[in-house]
């Protein structure tokens, strides 16, 4: 007889019809319960869970859903930041965390291109003139920055920000990084990038400032009026870590002011934020909702990889990407 499969609790995947075909790649190996149905019947299948397949966009982690699964094993993180988890405290509950790292590197890395390129030569914009019922010309005097030979800062150069600086070299840039461990001198000379142990050096030089550092009580605010004001008047913010990472009051000030350029944001605080939010009004920022690992291909790698360390973790196997409580 075949065994019964264990069962997961996962949060939304996907829309518009996409979820059926990551929920295909979960069920040969679990029973699902996603978790609008798990909260009108907790406890039809509280005992059963015994894995927890989360996203970053699901709601928080709650002890008191972690409580209401006294099965449960494993919290299967889909993405690289884990900073939506508390992992002490699931640790201590005798469940293992586990991440995707490695599989979302080139989209989140394409992402972070996107929204410089789209910043730099005011893509949104020019879409926006374009599709107005009342243009019939584009202003001879909508001008961009140029992208190629440019100076690119990349802060936090773990496995996405070695991608971005990969990529950059297409667009002969210069590029400069700041990361807590500095890259071994190979690494630094396949990409051309020089290290900055100050990351005050950093901003004063760069035309575009890439943030790509995991969300830590160190990182949160890391960019704050000081780090603004050391930036050049013509320089763009890119953020594809985390919205905290930055100040955002000190991030719309500078912006208004015209500090710095513009800013190019896949991430915010709170995501998505509210419609009076000041920074959806600047025409000199592009916005877009965490959609980083938003591809097709990406998606399906991360939730396969979610399953793969749900897996190796019920039948306790070596967990390929396990999260381990600092
Ligand atoms: O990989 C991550 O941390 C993400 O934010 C993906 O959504």
């Amino acid at each position: 007889m075949e065994e019964e499969k264990p069962w997961a609790l996962i949060s939304e995947v996907g829309d518009q019809g996409y979820a059926e075909e990551l929920t295909d790649i979960i069920k040969p190996h679990f029973q699902i319960v996603c978790l609008r149905d798990f909260l009108l019947n907790p406890l039809l299948y509280g005992h059963k869970v015994q894995a927890l397949l989360v996203w970053n966009s699901f709601p928080a982690v709650e002890p008191s859903l972690l409580t209401s699964l006294p099965s449960l094993k494993v919290v299967a993180n889909g993405g690289v930041g884990i900073d939506h988890l508390d992992v002490p405290y699931i640790s201590s509950l005798g469940v293992k965390v586990t991440y995707t790292p490695g599989v979302v590197n080139e989209a989140t890395a394409d992402m972070a291109m996107a929204l410089l390129l789209s910043s730099a030569r005011r893509v949104v914009e020019a879409h926006q003139i374009a599709v107005d019922p009342k243009t019939t010309h584009i202003p001879q005097c909508f001008m961009g920055d140029e992208v190629t030979g440019a100076t690119l800062g990349i802060i936090g150069m773990g496995r996405i920000g070695y991608k971005i600086a990969q990529r950059s070299r297409g667009f002969d840039m210069k590029v400069l990084y700041h990361n807590r461990n500095r890259r071994s001198v190979e690494d630094e000379q396949a990409v051309g990038a020089s290290y900055c142990q100050n990351m005050d050096d950093l901003l004063k030089e760069s035309d575009f400032v890439v943030l790509v550092v995991n969300l830590t009580p160190e990182t949160t605010g890391l960019i704050s009026h000081r780090e603004l004001s050391l930036m050049k008047p013509t320089a763009t913010l890119v953020n594809v870590s985390r919205g905290l990472v930055v100040d955002q009051d000190a991030l719309v000030k500078a912006l208004q002011c015209g500090k710095i350029r513009g800013a190019g944001l896949d991430v915010t605080h709170p995501e998505p934020l509210p419609r009076d939010h000041p920074l959806l009004g600047l025409s000199n920022v592009v916005i877009t909702l965490h959609i980083g690992t938003n591809t097709y291909t990406t998606s399906r790698r991360m939730v396969k990889r979610m399953i793969e360390n749900a897996v190796a973790v019920l039948k306790g196997q070596p967990i390929p990407d396990e999260v381990k409580p600092k």
